[in-house]
């Protein structure tokens, strides 16, 4: 069987679902395929039952509690975004596998339907990577299966200190588990600011977390009583009761038949696109973590949009700018960063003005003392650095860092003088004044 249609998203996560919608706005006849639930990742086994524990935590729940709310939740937002909800609104959902046919704009499904189209939209994201560690596999623990335990692991070792890591080994202690991170760099989230990465590593100190840098696992055993006991890269043995992989993502593009017909993968496997989030081949676009650029859901949210308008407005498209996309680590203090990455920056057309938490009224007043933000400008074209220059980056650590990051995305976006933020009146006692406070020492 055979079914025609301008738009085909390959994929039902936060990527598929933003592209399906925006074909849809735009008056096109659209089909998604996808092999799981509609949500994906994001939905599942990734932010929203993440960030359930981390909350449910803070707000001192018990484990019990904590898991019984993360399913509810699921349940709720699985409850608007179904399968029936995607039919109501028109556009045409298949429960199955796709891959590329041997034919041009052809999809094949599992389910033997083909589907023709117009454009097709990939957007089959990414899942955990599995480093090769020698012993009982299925006891490892990923995102896929962690969110499923009802109760709290023990003793947790992390492999990995990056997002997934930071964040689930701080839940996980504060539910009372022993816990280990192990990270192959020399600090947490390697690629983020150093400064707030010390922070971070005193932080987890001070709560009982051990880390463990420059360091992984190079074997496992299972012991009769279901311990197990690993050696370390660095000659050191551990005991856990449980093991969960945080070592990064692998995109989900094997068994697409994508190079077969002309779409190019990079070196790691993702699917290359263009600033329009085209592929090498003309009538395809890639949205989300399966283009590797920025593995994060508002990321595949906004690409799903801009590869649809792009489509549908060939003579006007917009590029997506990953510098514009903010990156928010949910640990406490939260983590917040946008533009470059703080090792890209270069420091010679660059000031960067950087204002401590503690100094902040707020601070004093909630005692949520630690962190700091730091504003990073640039010159501004003919202006220079009249008017404070232009924002450029800002690393947020500290209270609500996750909320305060979208004030100076905004500034950044609309390439405003970094004068304005200080100009700008904030409630007293907000957290935001911090930002304003810091401002205003771009004008000693
Ligand atoms: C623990 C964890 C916490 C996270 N927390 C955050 C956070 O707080 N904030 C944030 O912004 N991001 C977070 N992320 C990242 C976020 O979850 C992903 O960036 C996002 O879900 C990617 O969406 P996507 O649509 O690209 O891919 P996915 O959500 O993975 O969707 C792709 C879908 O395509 C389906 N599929 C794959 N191949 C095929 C095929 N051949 N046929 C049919 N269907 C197919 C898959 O089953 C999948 O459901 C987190 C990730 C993890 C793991
Ligand atoms: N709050 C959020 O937005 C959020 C939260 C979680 C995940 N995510 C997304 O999910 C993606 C994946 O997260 P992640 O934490 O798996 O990846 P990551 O790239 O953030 O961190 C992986 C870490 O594992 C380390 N590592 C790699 N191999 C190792 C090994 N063999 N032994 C020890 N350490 C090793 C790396 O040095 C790195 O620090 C992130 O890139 C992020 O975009 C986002």
């Amino acid at each position: 069987m055979r079914r025609d249609y301008q738009i085909v998203v390959l994929g039902g996560g936060s990527g598929g679902i933003s592209a399906a919608r925006a074909a849809k706005r735009a008056g096109l006849s659209v089909a998604m395929v996808q092999d799981g639930p509609i949500g994906g990742e994001c939905t599942f086994s990734g932010c929203v039952p993440s960030k359930v524990l981390i909350e449910a935590a803070r707000q001192g729940l018990p484990y019990g509690s904590a898991h019984q709310r993360l399913k509810a939740v699921i349940a709720e937002i699985a409850e608007e975004e179904n399968k029936n909800a995607f039919l109501e609104a028109g556009i045409d959902v298949f429960e199955a596998r796709g891959r590329l046919g041997s034919e041009d704009g052809l999809l094949d499904t599992s389910l033997g339907v083909s589907l023709r189209y117009d454009h097709l939209i990939l957007a089959t994201g990414s899942t955990p990577m599995h480093p090769f560690i020698p012993g009982p596999s299925e006891r490892y623990l990923t995102n896929e299966n962690v969110f499923e335990l009802v109760d709290t692991p023990k003793e947790l070792v992390v492999v990995g200190g990056g997002a997934i890591g930071c964040e689930l080994a701080q839940a996980y202690r504060r539910y009372g588990s022993k816990v280990t991170v192990l990270e192959l760099s020399e600090r947490l989230l390697p690629a983020e600011d150093y400064d707030a990465s010390m922070l971070l590593g005193t932080v987890f100190r001070n709560e009982g977390i051990e880390t463990i840098y420059k360091a992984t696992v190079s074997a496992v055993r299972e012991k009769a009583d279901g311990t197990l006991e690993l050696d370390l890269s660095n000659g050191d043995r551990l005991s856990a009761s449980h093991i969960l992989l945080a070592t990064g993502r692998s995109p989900s593009t094997s068994s697409l038949n994508l190079e077969e017909n002309g779409v190019s993968l990079d070196e790691r496997g993702y699917v290359k696109v263009d600033r329009h989030l085209r592929t090498s081949k003309n009538n395809i676009y890639a949205v989300g973590d399966v283009t590797g650029i920025a593995l994060l859901t508002h990321a595949a949210d906004e690409m799903g949009r801009i590869a649809v308008h792009n489509i549908t407005h060939p003579l006007r498209k917009r590029s997506f700018h990953p510098l514009d996309v903010p990156i928010v680590i949910f640990t406490d203090p939260e983590y917040a960063r946008i533009g470059p990455s703080p090792s890209s920056i270069p420091n010679t057309s660059t000031k960067t003005v950087t204002f401590e938490i503690k100094d902040s009224d707020r601070a004093k007043i909630t005692g949520r003392r630690e962190g700091f933000i730091k504003l990073t400008v640039t010159r501004k074209s003919i202006f220079g650095y009249v008017g404070g220059g232009r924002v450029l980056s800002a690393t947020i650590i500290g209270d609500r860092a996750s909320e305060l990051i979208h004030e100076v995305e905004l500034a950044r976006r609309s390439r405003m003088f970094a004068g304005r933020l200080a100009q700008t009146v904030h409630a007293y006692p907000s957290s935001s004044i911090a930002l304003r406070q810091c401002a205003a020492k771009l004008f000693p």
